[in-house]
């Protein structure tokens, strides 16, 4: 039955949508370095002949959409008349052609815009896959053999750190207990932490009153941006920490905003806060640089991994020593497939997976990475939080379910990034009602 549904589903078209939402207008998402963010995705849908659709997006900002979502219509050409099965049954092989495109493969290789596009590609036929097969994305993957589960990743520039014996020993050795692991998420969901408390961009009155406010909801676990004036990052922390006490935990997110030397030093005046962790010190491909701050500033952990663009820098930053906390991007990478890759690496180097989720979508995504993570791959919740930002939400057909700082387990086929009719028309990028409205505000007041 499985097989034949497989077989009998035909991607017959793909719709690429350049969506984006203002969210720069009330500073939702600023950090000290993307202090105007436009939350937007490169979305796209596979058409097929039975009528079910397979949705997948890919996060970015404001006007770099644009370039996605060309090269997201460019790469389409692997998917459109193809039947779904002869995706499904070689994924390693579907993921290089897109990877290893002969003239394309140039404008990365597996980084940049090239591999976002890939990202969301990849990821609209898992969800396709999910909801062929009438199930979750997370419990697909859980209840994937863990040979198929294998031949989904590209080993390839890995298998010096990871090979696929050692992937396919890991799998097979933790599947005991699934099901009292699964009984866990079930009873309980995921912890989770907080970021919306904290943006750049909000006044100290609004982030105490945030912090406030999400402790009262039953978080623990709060992020605040830094990377502006050391008086200011530390003031701002101490009004958080006056909030939640020191019991419950409070990490500091720069976004990439320092050199090394300047990072170390900053992040040594920020431990007086009692930081969970440092993320994002200094630039995601400074994989060295990275080693020497968590080397020198050994009170602190250190996070990155949202802009860290494929598989094979994220084991460079294993094998060096380089992060305590890896904090992979669900399409920035290339999709469900090199996620794999890297939770099952995380796992072989013991680093915790807290994935990223400050985005449109990614919370929506990373669920059910972290559920699998949990149910097959690391089979631990200890040091892991998801990310939460409480943005956006309502414009997703099934969106994450909060309760007590923790996710709920999604329990709808696919990968629940499908976006409302409604919001893909609106959104749109620049026909939709909510720019053409900005466009007419903008020129009548002789901003454009
Ligand atoms: C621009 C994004 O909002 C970024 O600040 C998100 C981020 O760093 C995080 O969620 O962590
Ligand atoms: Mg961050």
């Amino acid at each position: 039955m499985k097989g034949k549904q497989l077989n009998e589903t035909h991607i017959t078209a793909v719709r690429v949508i350049d969506l984006r939402f203002p969210t720069s207008r009330s500073h939702i998402g600023s950090d000290a370095v993307n202090k105007d963010p436009d939350y937007s995705a490169a979305y796209c849908i596979l058409e097929t002949n039975t009528g079910l659709e397979g949705h997948g997006l890919t996060f970015t900002l404001g006007r770099g959409n644009d370039l996605v979502v060309q090269a997201v219509r460019y790469l389409s050409r692997y998917v459109v008349n193809r039947s779904l099965d002869s995706i499904t049954s070689d994924l390693r092989g579907f993921a290089r052609q897109l990877t290893d495109d002969t003239q394309f493969r140039w404008l990365g290789p597996e980084k940049g815009v090239i591999h976002l596009a890939t990202g969301a590609i990849l990821n609209a036929v898992w969800d396709l896959y999910a909801r062929v097969e009438g199930k979750p994305l997370w419990k697909l993957l859980a209840e994937m053999e863990p040979r198929e589960l294998v031949k989904a990743i590209d080993f390839r520039y890995i298998d010096d750190a990871l090979n696929e014996q050692e992937a396919l020993d890991l799998l097979t050795e933790r599947r005991d207990c699934q099901k009292t692991r699964l009984a866990l998420l079930e009873r309980q969901g995921y912890p989770a932490y907080t970021t919306s408390v904290g943006w750049f961009g909000y006044s100290e009155e609004k982030i105490r009153r945030l912090a406030r406010e999400a402790l009262a909801e039953g978080w623990t676990h709060f992020k605040l941006k830094v990377g502006g004036e050391p008086a200011d990052d530390l003031r701002r922390g101490h009004i958080i920490r006056e909030e939640i006490g020191w019991t419950n935990k409070m990490m500091v997110d720069a976004n990439q905003k320092w050199g090394v030397l300047e990072a170390i030093e900053r992040t040594r005046q920020l431990a007086e806060l009692k930081p969970w962790w440092m993320e994002e010190p200094t630039s995601p491909d400074d994989i060295l640089g990275h080693a020497r701050i968590r080397h020198e500033v050994p009170q602190v952990r250190i996070a990155t991994g949202e802009h860290v663009h494929n598989r094979i820098m994220f084991k460079q930053m294993l094998q060096a020593g380089a992060i305590d906390v890896l904090q992979l991007d669900s399409c920035r990478v290339a999709g469900v497939n090199e996620n794999l890759a890297i939770l099952l690496m995380a796992a072989k180097f013991n680093v915790p997976v807290c994935p990223h989720a400050g985005g449109v979508g990614l919370c929506e995504y990373v669920q059910h990475l972290s559920a699998f993570d949990y149910l097959s791959v690391s089979t631990s919740l200890e040091d892991r939080v998801i990310e939460f930002v409480d943005h956006l939400h309502e414009h997703f057909l099934t969106p994450v379910h909060i309760r007590q700082g923790h996710y709920l387990l999604p329990m709808e086929p696919g990968y629940s990034i499908q976006i409302k009719q409604d919001s893909l028309t609106q959104f749109a990028y620049p026909d939709g009602e909510i720019w053409q409205e900005a466009f007419e505000e903008a020129r009548s007041n002789g901003r454009a």
